[in-house]
């Protein structure tokens, strides 16, 4: 390779000439000048010498350690059944160390080694020579020892021959010398010898009880140990029975891992006591008697914390409404947690809510724990009545079918069931028109009927209401000349919606006019398609006043009774249904019972919905007292506290306490239900209520005052429908607002919409009793807006129409100056005369405007009070009739109360 030099090498490099030339020189090259070359040879021997030096002055680290640290969390289970999150801080560290210095620490361990064998080797050949050396050393001394004792021998074998030889000569010089002093020798020696064993004996005695004592204090020292320790236990396996008899689950394990620990300690000191013993046999049956090792790793297992491996399942009992707060407690967790797992739900709600069964037990479901329905007070209540209207054993018996006749006005209802009963009803009410609702049964040569007299269909949606089913058939009547009306039709959803089946009275056939194949052509329309054209309804033409096809017509109601197979039992304590109730002079509350199964008897303590008494006196209804009642049979009830509602259950109880319990339970429950009515049937709570699932329906009631914006509303209001929310017009009809519109709004919970019609005097009074919202309309477009407000939620700031009084038109004459003038009578509130008025014929506004004149007298007055004479001229308007009503309104802006 051809030779670089050091100016080319030092620019290679990248280090200046002078320090390139420095370091050749102290790697011992002789280079000095930039031009000198240099050779391979010379580069590694510079190379060499770099990394050497280089190596002394780096301290390169030979060892490298990272630490690296990571944070993560975790869920789990807590004791208490509530999950927790847990950070978990992991720490790794890896220990990297360099090749080289591992080299190096092996060549020094080599080293280290071979010296230590080495110093090894010396060290044993070291105490090879010491060994050597001492056995010579005791060998020279054994020796030694052997020689002088040979001599010692020798001298000895000499000095005792010597004696001997001396003792033989004195032996016969002192041959005659007494033996005193060697006797006095030997007993002094007996002496000593009996003192030190007497001295020795003593000190081994002083031995001994000292050894007896210590003994002693040991054996006072174990016992005493062993007596707290049986003490200790005894106490603590009281506590866990007690606590056990808690069922405190987590706190025995503590005081197992507790009293495990003093056993074991027990143990290992080698006490064993009767009570200890006799505890853990009775804890643990199965390890009675295991060897010690086993038992004390038992024992460690269960030492320490341990973490509840599962979950906590309660049975939680869940009522008709619970709060948060309460529900939470019952699964043991936090009402925090709850209103969490709500809100997962999709349900906002407070601690202190109320929430209602069915949240509750989804929400119990979702914690994972076991809903147990508890019933609600009422519920509870009503079982036990049920329980209490005990037929068993008690056969059924056919019962008479329970007829409701309806039909339009005047088609002839009273007259048909005054035909049937031979009695002239009809004939003695003022004007035909029935007044109230009376019940009568009927004998028959082929059976019993008893029959409901309804004016309408008021009653029986009055008691469709409260969920009473009185009747089995419904008779509709059509007047045979006037064909199906609006209340025909009402009639025929009422009772299809009630699912009653029917049968049609084609009446006053006898006239004329009378067409009964244009009735069963606009029924059919209706649906209502007749037998013989192959529907399933019955067509019966009658007429009541000459009584054709009465017995068709009744045959028919049996027929259909038939098919029904009506029966109830004919004994035991009656229940039924209330037909009407009254309160009259001199015989206090009058309820008309229909009784449904059982039987009624004077004396009966009866509970009628939320009144009860005890029956005085049982009515028919041809005015006769009678002792008792069976099913299917109405009777007037003499007794009871109250004026029951239409509809109301009634029921005979055993006594009186509990009658009374349930009225005045029923009582309260009626408030809250009307209130939450009132709630319901206002148009500004749409919103609400629609947000729970069921109300994603808006039932309207609508009544106008001609066919035309009928028509129109109903499109519109059909048009409002959207997919989240439906409107739903339960009913939509012309004509005032009555009192069977009213029960069909309360029934369907239906808001009650009137356009430029009114409700009647007994409609209007139920609404007032009821709570029913109602309201009214003279601009299409204001009821379509307020009706989409209220279903979008948007229902503000309320413009309502306040009727400020109302005039009845007396009479009408002619002044030059107004045109006609009406005289009136103020009825209800104050007529202003700056306000904007209405005039209304049977309750339908047939004009809108202002007033011309308000007088009282020859006086122009500001206002009339109710209860005044006045008179009034309608600007623009000269058409006022004599029945008329004037009222007075103005628009108020009010606040929503959302
Ligand atoms: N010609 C004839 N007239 C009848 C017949 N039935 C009823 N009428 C007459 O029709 C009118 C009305 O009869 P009601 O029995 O009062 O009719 P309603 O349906 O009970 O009437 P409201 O009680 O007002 O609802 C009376 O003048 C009866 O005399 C019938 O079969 N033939």
């Amino acid at each position: 390779m051809a030779e670089t030099t050091v100016k080319k090498l030092a620019d290679v490099v990248g280090i200046p000439v002078d320090t390139l030339l420095t370091q050749m020189k102290e790697a011992g090259l002789p280079h000095t000048d930039a031009g000198e070359g240099v050779s391979d040879e010379q580069k590694q021997q510079l190379l060499a010498h770099l990394r050497k030096s280089h190596g002394a002055q780096a301290s390169e680290p030979s060892k490298i350690t990272l630490k690296r640290r990571s944070t993560s969390t975790i869920k789990t289970t807590g004791a208490a059944g509530k999950a927790k999150t847990v950070n978990v801080e992991v720490r790794k560290k890896r220990t990297y160390v360099k090749r080289a210095a591992i080299e190096e620490e092996e060549r020094l361990e080599a080293e280290r080694k071979a010296a230590e064998e080495e110093a090894a080797r010396l060290a044993e050949e070291e105490a090879k020579r010491k060994a050597e050396e001492e056995e010579a050393k005791r060998k020279a001394e054994e020796e030694e020892a052997l020689r002088r004792e040979q001599e010692a021998k020798a001298r000895a074998e000499k000095e005792r021959a010597a004696e001997e030889e001396k003792a033989s000569q004195e032996k016969s010089k002192r041959a005659s010398v007494p033996k005193t002093a060697k006797k006095a020798q030997k007993e002094e020696t007996e002496e000593e010898r009996a003192q030190r064993e007497a001295e020795e004996r003593k000190q081994r005695e002083a031995e001994e009880a000292r050894r007896k004592q210590e003994a002693e204090q040991r054996k006072k020292a174990e016992e005493e140990a062993a007596r707290r320790t049986a003490e200790e236990a005894k106490r603590i396996a009281e506590e866990l029975e007690k606590r056990g008899g808690e069922g405190q689950e987590q706190p025995r394990e503590e005081e197992d891992d507790k009293s495990s620990s003093i056993v074991r300690d027990a143990v290992e000191a080698g006490y064993r006591t009767e009570e200890r013993q006799s505890r853990r046999r009775r804890r643990k049956p199965k390890s009675a008697g295991v060897a010690h090792g086993q038992m004390k790793s038992s024992m460690n297992k269960q030492h320490g914390f341990k973490s509840p491996t599962e979950k906590m399942v309660y049975d939680v009992e869940i009522p008709e409404t619970i709060t948060v707060a309460e529900l939470a407690q019952r699964m043991n967790i936090k009402a925090k947690e709850l209103i969490k797992a709500m809100m997962k739900m999709g349900e906002m709600a407070t601690v202190n809510q109320y929430i209602d069964q069915e949240t509750a037990v989804l929400l119990t479901e979702e914690m994972g724990h076991t809903p147990k329905l508890v019933k609600g007070e009422e519920e509870a209540l009503e079982d036990d009545l049920a329980t209490l209207a005990d037929y068993s054993g008690i056969d059924s018996e056919s019962r008479a079918p329970v007829v409701t006749i309806m039909g339009h006005v005047d088609h002839g209802k009273t007259s048909l069931l005054d035909y049937i009963r031979k009695a002239k009803v009809a004939a003695g009410e003022a004007g035909g028109i029935t007044q109230h609702i009376g019940a009568y049964h009927v004998p028959h040569e082929k059976g019993m009927i008893t029959f409901l007299d309804t004016p309408g269909h008021a009653a029986f949606t009055a008691m469709r209401a409260r969920g009473a089913k009185a009747t089995d058939i419904v008779i509709i009547v059509v007047a045979a000349d006037d064909g199906v009306m609006p209340q025909t039709e009402e009639a025929i959803n009422h009772a299809k919606a009630a699912g009653v089946p029917l049968i049609i009275a084609v009446n006053k056939i006898d006239k004329e006019n009378a067409d009964p194949d244009r009735v069963k052509n606009e029924l059919a329309t209706k649906d209502v398609i007749p037998e013989e054209w192959g529907g399933e309804y019955q067509f019966i033409n009658v007429s009541a006043h000459s009584g054709q096809g009465i017995d068709d017509l009744l045959d028919a109601v049996l027929l259909q009774a038939e098919l029904l197979e009506l029966k109830a039992p004919a004994t035991g304590p009656a229940s039924g249904v209330v037909i009407e109730s009254r309160v009259e002079k001199g015989r206090g509350t009058v309820a008309s019972i229909l009784v449904q199964s059982g039987e009624l008897n004077v004396g009966d303590m009866l509970l009628a919905g939320a009144h009860y008494g005890r029956v005085r006196a049982l009515v028919d209804e041809n005015g006769q007292q009678v002792k008792k009642a069976g099913p299917s049979i109405p009777v007037e009830v003499l007794g009871l506290d109250g004026a029951p509602e239409a509809g109301e259950q009634v029921q005979v109880l055993p006594d009186e306490k509990k009658a009374r319990e349930v009225a005045e339970f029923r009582q309260e429950r009626d408030r809250d239900v009307k209130l939450k009515r009132q709630q319901a049937s206002k148009l500004e709570n749409l919103f609400e209520n629609m947000g729970s699932a069921e109300a994603s329906q808006v039932n309207i009631v609508l009544k106008t005052d001609v066919r035309g914006s009928l028509e129109a509303l109903i499109g519109a209001l059909n048009d409002l429908s959207t997919d989240e929310v439906k409107v739903s017009l339960v009913s939509a009809g012309v004509g005032a607002i009555n009192e069977s519109d009213v029960n069909l709004a309360m029934t369907s919970e239906a808001v009650l919409l009137g356009f430029n019609v009114r409700a009647d005097s007994k409609a209007k009074r139920l609404c007032e009793q009821e709570g029913i919202d109602l309201r009214y309309y003279s601009v299409i477009y204001e009821l379509i807006d307020d009706v989409k407000q209220a279903m979008s939620g948007l229902l503000a700031p309320e413009k309502r129409e306040e009727i400020l009084g109302t005039a009845e038109v007396r009479d009408v004459f002619r002044s030059s100056k107004f045109g006609a003038v009406a005289g009136c009578m103020v009825v209800e509130g104050t007529l202003y005369r700056n306000r904007p008025i209405r005039v209304l014929r049977d309750d339908v506004v047939v004009f809108e405007g202002e007033l011309e004149s308000l007088r009282r007298f020859k006086d122009d007055v500001a206002e009339v009070r109710n209860g005044m004479e006045c008179g009034i001229a309608v600007k623009s308007y000269n058409d006022v009739k004599e029945g008329d009503k004037i009222e007075v309104f103005e628009v108020k802006e009010v606040a929503r109360s959302l």
